[in-house]
């Protein structure tokens, strides 16, 4: 497998990275036409010291930022610098090992519990994406999910296990936030709508020379209920709002959070799954750290009845559970509109 990871820096980009113009990225960051006053929210958690008065005023804030944008930054979450820094580095120092030590590893096989692999296994055509990933099953720490870790760095497992420790705790306090701002039981979505095991992406993307022909990452929407993600300080990750891309800039210290299929097919459309993807940049490397909190394999998925109301607000999507999504999301190569279809309710 050929990791950019792996290779010197580059001068050039190779031909096989090179998009053809029509599906070139608009709006590169070199370039970056994302007008000013258009900007995700950022939301204060206040450390989750929230009395009920800020409380429903917060989980109001994360209700409007997920209607209009699908996707907001939170800061005061909660989650120490020092333990995402410390994951950070450990899982920089895997990119950073000797190829041969990361041999092992190399699979599109999704089945594989902890996959490195570049580019992106939903193959949309040939040319290669800017991007090497691992994915694999971060929490919880359970036997099964830590024997399939790389045993260096030494700091990767330990490291994990701080950050996904705190990051699990984030998403509850959110997810009870959206549960509040949507009139749902506080509990709402604590069960098996949140009980499978969170998956991690960590994405590198290496400076790139010519930025304007390259992409980093497919435009997709996130299959599962939620997305944590750690940016840190280099910008590269666009969402869609409003038929254009928006530039997610980065935020000291904060999580960027979106919305995933299952949010969407449960609020019965209330909180969009946002298509998103990420540009490359010549200056500096770039690694987001994806949290992807799953449903359990089991769990029946449908639009909250309390959301629905057969005259004025009819469901929109028929109940299924979520393997059945997670198999035509690959089968759909993560196309938002193919993916979709197969669970919408038609009516006409
Ligand atoms: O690199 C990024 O910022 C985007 C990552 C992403 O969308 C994902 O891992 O699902
Ligand atoms: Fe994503």
């Amino acid at each position: 497998m050929e990791l950019l990871c792996n290779a010197p820096a580059h001068a050039t980009v190779p031909s096989r990275y090179i998009f053809p113009p029509e599906k070139r990225a608009a709006l590169q960051l070199d370039n970056d036409l994302t007008p000013d006053d258009i900007t995700l929210p950022i939301i204060d958690l206040h450390h989750g010291a929230l009395s009920d008065d800020r409380r429903s005023q917060v989980a109001a804030e994360i209700i409007a930022a997920g209607k209009e944008f699908g996707f907001f930054q939170v800061v005061n979450h909660g989650v120490e610098e020092d333990a995402v820094q410390a994951f950070r580095d450990a899982a920089a120092g895997f990119f950073a090992l000797p190829a041969k030590e990361k041999l092992p590893y190399c699979s599109y096989d999704m089945s594989k519990r902890f996959r490195l692999a570049t580019s992106t296994s939903y193959d949309r055509g040939e040319t290669r994406y800017w991007r090497d990933y691992v994915k694999f099953r971060c929490y919880p720490p359970s036997d099964d999910n830590v024997r399939c870790w790389p045993s260096k760095p030494a700091s990767f497992a330990p490291r994990l296990v701080e950050y996904c420790e705190a990051v699990h705790g984030l998403a509850q306090t959110l997810l009870g936030l959206v549960a509040e701002g949507l009139g749902l039981d506080a509990g709402f979505f604590a069960g098996d709508l949140s009980g499978g095991d969170t998956h991690m992406s960590v994405n590198y993307y290496p400076p790139c020379p010519d930025p304007s022909v390259t992409m980093g990452l497919l435009a997709h929407c996130d299959r599962h209920l939620l997305t944590l993600l750690s940016q840190a300080d280099v910008a590269g990750l666009q969402a869609m709002h409003g038929g254009r891309w928006l530039l997610v800039r980065p935020v000291q210290g904060a999580f960027v959070v979106n919305f995933g299929h299952q949010m969407e097919i449960v609020t019965n459309g209330v909180l969009a799954s946002v298509e998103h993807r990420a540009v490359t940049n010549s200056v500096a490397a770039r690694m987001s750290v994806a949290s992807h909190v799953h449903p359990t394999d089991g769990c029946l998925i449908r639009p909250a009845p309390e959301l629905v109301d057969e005259a004025e607000n009819p469901a929109q999507y028929r109940e299924f559970l979520f393997s059945e999504f997670m198999e035509a999301y690959d089968a759909a190569d993560a196309s938002r509109d193919d993916v979709l279809e197969s669970f919408k309710i038609r009516r006409d």
